[in-house]
């Protein structure tokens, strides 16, 4: 136990299907439960797994759950309680790692190293496994930050070898942030393919607070490497990359798992060009049948398939592959087609141009947000139009992809079958690609040397050293609003849920403490202040989450595919982008307080702003007109920092020789991200706090009867 060579002890039979393994989690579970309730969290259980062994009364049982968890009788039907009621069947039934085992097993899993809150709330996900000790691992440095984690390069000191350490965070180890980490767990274990991360082993203690995923160590992402501005991806290369994507989520599908966040910067590479999918965060286990309801509220804004904006709860694979041909036609096109800055912006550049669905799918699939969202006069697909000048097969591989209706969208296998990947120019051999440099801290610094570029002034070398880079970074485009509402939204529930903000909460230096780990990676400061990279020479890993974003030059392109386009990518991404909101939304809204806050922010908008699709519409219409050159994928700016007036999309793939696309990262540098976190966040409080306020003393003043302090005050506009 603990010792050095720890590893996974078993692996769970990965061919059970989700339904197998909800069964023989459901009989440990009423195994458990014969030893008599003991807390209010083991009782939570029963009750849940009650409802998933009785097959025909689960509605009923969740509904009690519900009721239980409540604290209340709650009127069935109101979209609050419809919205947790789908979290907790979404949880119970298709999430079943997410549960307890007997009180037995988590006391044999504590004794094993297991901390007792892990083993508490995610018995299953640990399940035959035992902890490996921090002090077998060096850590090197920081390579990544996501939503919910801290990513480090370490050394593996029993094996020798180069891993990516997944520092995950939770508030205050709450069960739900610590069921969704589980989850995710689950589910990378439950996977076993080349194309796809492997989770290698867990880092924790009986006395830590937190938890360490071991990866092994990829040095490049999709969305990094694309944004490389001297490197071009070639035609086979961009086949070789698609076909790994379609390969991994091929084996994810055929084991019963969504990926639901499938972008450029989940996407890593290897240095053999290798590329594997990562970051099941937002993965799910799901039901080929479609029996059960999963939240809407996935996916990156920019990758989000129609039927998740249009408020679908019964969904599958096609979601991934609505997102696989985002990918494609964004590694063509050179930069992201459809960046939307809102849930309802999203889908107008969707149907403007994949087309308004037809009369029968609006029939036949009975969107929630149907009503609101079916435009009077319907779009016409004009992807063809749009993207006249790619390869035929690329373009026919695209338009399947990005059909409207899901169930046009195939599999990722008919995906692999298709003419993109049997005609010529074939996909090459990953081990055939370039072998870029390793860009391993470049990440982390990269940050850092921004802010301090933006926040003082520098010596003159620096500063031109900087500039080089900063040419294309300061020019991104908006991504941090990608999600603006969702980002409101999900602040929202933080003030309301009276939950600390993450700084308050998680405290890095105390965590890093309490790690265990015998060397902490260097300050961020001393970082920034080692960096003098000459940008022709590395390649950045973008460790922020967002679109592909195309900023190097775009080779012209030739007619035939022999003479097939160079591709060039730039990969950038939001840091806060729709995940975030996403998966924030996913921990807020299964809390007890969601139902007061849980809905879309889609009807919202439209309360806001009545007939706000239409408004959206014509609003992305005069932005379209005003800068036609950004058409349908939105503004784009030379490397230079000139406003290029021509659109590649627009203007067909290649078809007025060289473009150039510099679309660069994050508008903020992801070392300012917390404080635009924190700042936004005080934004949003202040509003919040004025509107309450000025609710109240219009109440008063109505109470009091006097009339004419309420006129006056509704009068003063406040
Ligand atoms: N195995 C790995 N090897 C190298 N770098 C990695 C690895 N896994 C993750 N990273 C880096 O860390 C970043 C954050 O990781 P990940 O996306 O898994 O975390 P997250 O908290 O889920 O982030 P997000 O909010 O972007 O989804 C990634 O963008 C990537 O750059």
């Amino acid at each position: 136990m603990g010792c050095t060579c720890c590893k996974p002890l078993a692996i769970e039979d990965s061919r059970e299907s989700p339904r197998e393994r909800l069964s023989s989690k459901v009989s440990s579970d009423v195994l458990g439960s014969a030893r008599g309730p003991s807390s209010r969290r083991d009782e939570a259980s029963r009750v849940k797994d009650r409802s998933i062994d009785s097959s025909d009364g689960r509605t009923l049982s969740i509904d009690k759950q519900l009721k239980q968890a409540n604290g209340m009788e709650r009127v069935q039907g109101g979209e609050g309680y419809e919205r947790n009621r789908e979290r907790m069947v979404e949880r119970a039934v298709v999430h079943p790692g997410m549960g307890t085992l007997p009180k037995a097993v988590e006391g044999e899993q504590v004794a094993a190293g297991w901390p007792p809150w892990l083993a508490a709330v995610a018995g299953e996900a640990i399940r035959g496994w035992v902890p490996r000790r921090a002090d077998s691992f060096e850590k090197l440095d920081k390579i990544g930050q996501g939503t919910y984690s801290n990513v480090y390069r370490a050394r593996d000191l029993d094996q020798g070898k180069i891993v990516a350490l997944k520092k995950v965070r939770f508030d205050n180890l709450e069960p739900e942030s610590v069921r969704f980490m589980a989850r995710e767990i689950h589910i990378l274990r439950r996977l076993d393919h080349p194309n796809i991360i492997k989770l290698e082993g867990l880092v924790t203690s009986r006395m830590s607070c937190s938890l360490y995923l071991v990866f092994e160590y990829m040095e490049h992402d999709l969305a990094g490497l694309a944004s490389h501005p001297g490197l071009k991806f070639t035609e086979p290369q961009v086949k070789c990359y698609m076909q790994q994507l379609l390969r991994g989520l091929d084996h994810c599908h055929n084991r019963g798992v969504l990926h639901r966040d499938i972008k450029g910067s989940n996407l890593l590479i290897d240095n053999s060009g290798v590329l594997k999918i990562a970051d099941f965060g937002l993965a799910s286990f799901y039901d080929p049948h479609q029996s059960q309801p999963l939240t809407s509220r996935v996916v990156t804004l920019w990758y989000r398939p129609p039927e998740l904006l249009l408020g679908a709860t019964y969904y599958g694979t096609a979601v991934d592959l609505w997102s696989t041909g985002c990918i494609l036609a964004e590694l063509y096109a050179g930069k992201p087609i459809m960046p939307g800055r809102t849930e309802v912006e999203q889908l107008h550049k969707i149907f403007k141009l994949c087309g308004s669905p037809s009369e029968e799918y609006w029939r036949k699939s009975k969107l929630p947000h149907a009503t609101i969202f079916k435009p009077q006069q319907p779009y016409r697909r004009c992807v063809g139009d749009t993207f006249k000048d790619f390869p035929a097969p690329a373009l026919g591989l695209m338009e399947t992809l990005l059909s409207i209706d899901p169930s046009d969208r195939g599999s990722a296998a008919s995906a692999l079958r298709s003419e993109f990947f049997t005609r010529k120019p074939l996909p090459c051999d990953p081990a055939s690609l370039p072998k870029y440099p390793p860009s391993k801290e470049f990440d982390a610094k990269l940050r850092d040397e921004e802010a301090r570029r933006q926040g003082a002034a520098g010596n003159k070398g620096q500063r031109l050293d900087l500039e080089r880079r900063g040419n294309r970074e300061s020019r991104a485009i908006p991504a941090p609003d990608a999600n603006a509402e969702l980002v409101q939204s999900m602040q929202k529930r933080q003030n309301q849920s009276n939950a600390k903000s993450r700084s308050e909460k998680f405290n890095p230096n105390q965590e890093e403490i309490a790690s265990g780990f015998p060397i902490d990676p260097p300050r961020q400061s001393q970082a920034a202040e080692e960096v003098h990279v000459d940008p022709g020479h590395h390649h950045k890993r973008a460790s922020h989450s967002g679109p592909l974003v195309h900023r190097a030059a775009w080779a012209k392109s030739g007619k035939n595919l022999d003479e097939a386009p160079k591709i060039s990518g730039g990969a950038e991404l939001s840091s806060m982008s729709g995940l975030v909101a996403a998966r924030r939304s996913l921990l807020s809204e299964d809390r007890k307080d969601m139902s007061v806050h849980s809905q879309s922010e889609l009807p919202k908008l439209i309360g806001r702003f009545p007939g706000s699709f239409k408004e959206a519409s014509e609003s992305t219409i005069k932005q379209d007109q005003k800068h036609p050159s950004q058409g349908v994928a939105g503004s784009h700016q030379k490397e230079d920092g000139r406003t290029n007036n021509k659109d590649p999309v627009l203007l067909g793939y290649g078809s007025k020789g060289y473009k150039i696309h510099y679309s660069g990262p994050l508008i903020v540098p992801s070392g300012n991200m917390d404080q635009m976190l924190k700042d936004h966040d005080r934004q949003i409080q202040e509003a919040v706090r004025r509107a309450r306020l000025d609710k109240a003393k219009l109440k008063k003043a109505q109470l009091e009867g006097n009339q004419t302090a309420a006129n006056t005050f509704l009068v003063s506009g406040r």
